[in-house]
């Protein structure tokens, strides 16, 4: 027989004619092969039709070009059909274009004259097995979603539910198959959303959002939900499908975010970004409503203080106890806020006159002052405010916010504890502060700085023993500037560092120059504001070379610290203090008797002088408490191994009864005013 020859089925058949006819023309796939040879003796039509083969071409094929299994499992199977073991097989075949089909393939034995062939009919499953595999994997999908998904008829009846729904809600399948989905409402939700989500469904067949639900133990949770409707082929609801997944954490952790960036840690208040928001909103409603606004800047009077004698944590405490009283004080739909620091704002709408801000803003005052009862001893503070208004001070929300911080200024100005409404004029004073600021930094570099000093006398001799070193600023358009004018500014804008740097190295060459003219105990006095003692403003190798340089030593100088100083605690001061004393230098501390006046810090600090403030010493006189202060203070400094100078000793008076209760050294405009150096060489 030919290859490309068709069989002839012989006696078996009957009628190989007929046989012919029905395997040639059959619509389904049929292929006669001999499993000796493992070859396609022939093909019909619909086969090569469905491989892209022509028929002749099919005939005597390797099974093995067309199945894509090994030899060896093709031989194993078409000896399991030989055998009659099984008749149907799952194979791939490859097409002529090169396509893989998924094929179920039906064999049965038929005798011939070749011997034993396999008439199989091949049946092709790709798309079926696709569709299987579609299935399977959504089901695995089903199965092992992280999202929850429910299955209910129409009529809201559960169908099926997802292992996710059940860990989710705590509904077992058989605790919930059958039962009303309505049994996971919530009554937290507002009936509002659950009737908007009824009304989307039934319209529309969807609906999506968060829903606040039940679980089968009675807690609350929020869950982003999305449903969605299978309709069958006659358009009616088969069933309602729900996906959904739990976001209570998320939203809590959300929610606990956006406070974090919109409110303060401290006292719950809106921040500084919350508190531009509100007022951005506050305006727009004023501007659609033809209505005023205000708004009010306070400062707290006295906090730093606080800070520093009584340390952070009480500092805390006053500044949430204070935003709970200015809470007080206003309506609910006003904003307090606190700003930073010390620093709150308040803004208040649907203003229709100025007398509900002033009453507002008394009550505010009011309030500060009562004192706070936190720590062991009550705290008194109290409270400067600055008021604008919308729309007349200004229009937008940075330009109100600066009117009112410097009308808070002026408040402060003023002698605090009392409130202010900006002017126009404020702003000329700003400015004016700002041209003070930049001429400071030039001063710096033209070097339009000069020291007076004033002589400290010893009051049992009479001798000038020491002078305080105090800086003048020669402006060259307004002449002698006050230091009480620009060392706070220097403070504030961090030349205080620079300043202090120069003071200390001309003090040290007068120093120097006295020394030279045979005043070798002699020694100048150097105030160093808090503000150097931060962040490195003070450089003690270079000072000491500086002394070193004139050939003085540490013992000329005294160091002058305020009390503020010692109450910060920092590492910094400290060390600073140890390494003043390490290089022979003398600390006085300035000002004694305004601030804490804690005996604590000045045993632990090893403190040299302590300097009476001029407020103990103007009001002296026989019998008077300022005089039993005056005494107690000397006294107690002398206990302590310490001398005592007076400050603003003015009268004959005061330094006689300040000389007769002790006090070691005195200095004020009785003996000299601070004057320039050159004048000051005369008077020793
Ligand atoms: N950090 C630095 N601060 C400095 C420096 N130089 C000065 N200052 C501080 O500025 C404040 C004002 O100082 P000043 O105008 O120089 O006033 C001092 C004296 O002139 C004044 N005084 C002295 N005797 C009398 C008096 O009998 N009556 C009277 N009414 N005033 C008098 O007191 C001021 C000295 O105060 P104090 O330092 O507290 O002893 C002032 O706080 C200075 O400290 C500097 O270089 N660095």
């Amino acid at each position: 027989m030919k290859a490309d020859e068709p069989i002839s089925f012989s006696s078996s058949v009957g009628s190989d004619e007929l046989f012919q006819r029905l395997f040639r023309r059959h619509g389904s796939i049929m292929l006669l092969i001999d499993p000796a040879s493992e070859r396609i003796i022939d093909a019909n039509r619909a086969a090569a039709a469905f491989y892209g083969y022509r028929e002749d071409e099919l005939r005597n094929m390797p099974i093995t070009r067309i199945n894509t299994h090994s030899p060896e499992e093709i031989r194993s199977e078409m000896q399991q059909a030989v055998e009659e073991k099984r008749n149907y097989f799952f194979f791939h075949h490859r097409l002529a274009d090169g396509q893989v089909r998924n094929v179920e393939v039906h064999s049965s034995t038929i005798e011939s004259r070749m011997g034993t062939l396999l008439f199989s009919i091949v049946f092709d499953v790709t798309k079926r097995r696709q569709a299987e595999e579609a299935q399977r994997m959504a089901s695995l999908v089903y199965q092992n979603s992280h999202e929850a998904m429910s299955v209910v008829d129409k009529r809201g009846l559960v169908v099926t539910v997802n292992p996710a729904f059940s860990e989710i809600t705590g509904y077992a399948p058989q605790d919930i198959i059958g039962r009303d989905i309505a049994i996971l409402g919530s009554d937290r939700e507002d009936p509002q959303t659950f009737n908007d989500m009824m009304a989307s469904v039934l319209a529309t067949g969807k609906w999506q959002g968060e829903l606040w639900t039940r679980r089968r133990d009675g807690e609350k949770f929020l869950r982003s939900l999305s449903i969605n409707t299978v309709h069958g082929d006659d358009g009616g609801i088969v069933c309602r499908v729900s996906q959904f997944s739990d976001i209570t954490r998320r939203k809590e952790s959300d929610a606990l975010i956006w406070r974090q960036a919109n409110f303060d840690a401290l006292t719950g208040l809106p921040n500084r970004s919350m508190f531009h928001d509100r007022l951005e909103q506050a305006l727009k409603k004023a501007q659609r409503n033809d209505a005023g606004v205000a708004l009010l800047f306070l400062d707290l009077d006295g906090f730093k203080e606080v800070n520093d004698t009584l340390g952070h944590g009480m500092g805390d405490r006053v500044l949430q106890a204070a935003a709970r009283r200015l809470q007080q004080c206003v309506r609910e739909t006003d904003t307090v806020a606190r700003l930073g620091g010390d620093e709150f704002s308040v803004i208040i709408g649907d203003v229709a006159n100025v007398h509900d801000v002033e009453r507002a803003v008394h009550a505010i005052l009011h309030i500060m002052c009562q004192p706070f009862d936190i720590g062991a001893e009550p705290i008194y503070l109290s409270a400067s405010v600055g008021i604008t208004f919308y729309p007349d001070d200004g229009e937008e929300g940075a330009t109100l916010l600066k009117n009112a911080d410097q009308a808070m200024y002026a408040a402060k100005e003023q002698g605090r504890n009392r409130f202010s409404f900006f002017m126009s004029s404020m702003q000329d004073a700003a400015q004016a502060r700002k041209r003070l600021v930049n001429d400071l930094r030039v001063a710096l570099a033209e070097n339009q700085f000069c020291l007076h000093y004033q002589p400290i006398v010893e009051l049992r001799t009479g001798a000038i023993h020491k002078a305080e070193a105090l800086v003048r600023w020669q402006h060259p358009r307004h002449g002698l500037v006050s230091p009480a004018a620009f060392i706070p500014i220097a403070e504030q804008t961090g030349l205080i560092a620079e300043l202090g740097d120069w003071v200390f190295r001309q003090a040290a060459r007068d120093a120097a120059r006295w020394y030279r003219a045979g005043k070798r105990d002699f020694q100048v006095s150097v105030n160093v504001s808090p503000l150097q003692f931060q962040s490195g403003g003070i450089d003690h190798h270079a000072w000491l070379r500086h002394l070193q340089g004139l050939g003085i030593a540490g013992q000329n100088i005294v160091v002058e610290i305020t009390e503020s100083i010692l109450m910060d605690k920092g590492a910094e001061v400290t060390e600073s203090l140890l390494r003043f004393r390490d290089a022979g230098m003398q600390v006085a501390l300035d000002d004694f008797g305004t601030g804490y006046s804690s005996l604590a810090y000045l045993k632990k600090f090893d403190i040299d002088y302590i300097k009476i403030d001029r407020a103990f010493v103007q009001n002296l006189a026989p019998g008077s408490d300022d005089l039993a202060l005056c005494e107690a203070i000397i006294v107690m400094t002398h206990k302590l191994g310490m001398k005592v100078i007076a400050e603003g000793v003015e009268t004959e008076m005061q330094r006689d009864l300040l000389a007769a209760s002790g006090c070691d050294y005195a200095q004020g405009y009785l003996f000299s005013r601070p004057v320039c150096a050159e004048d000051f060489d005369k008077l020793l």
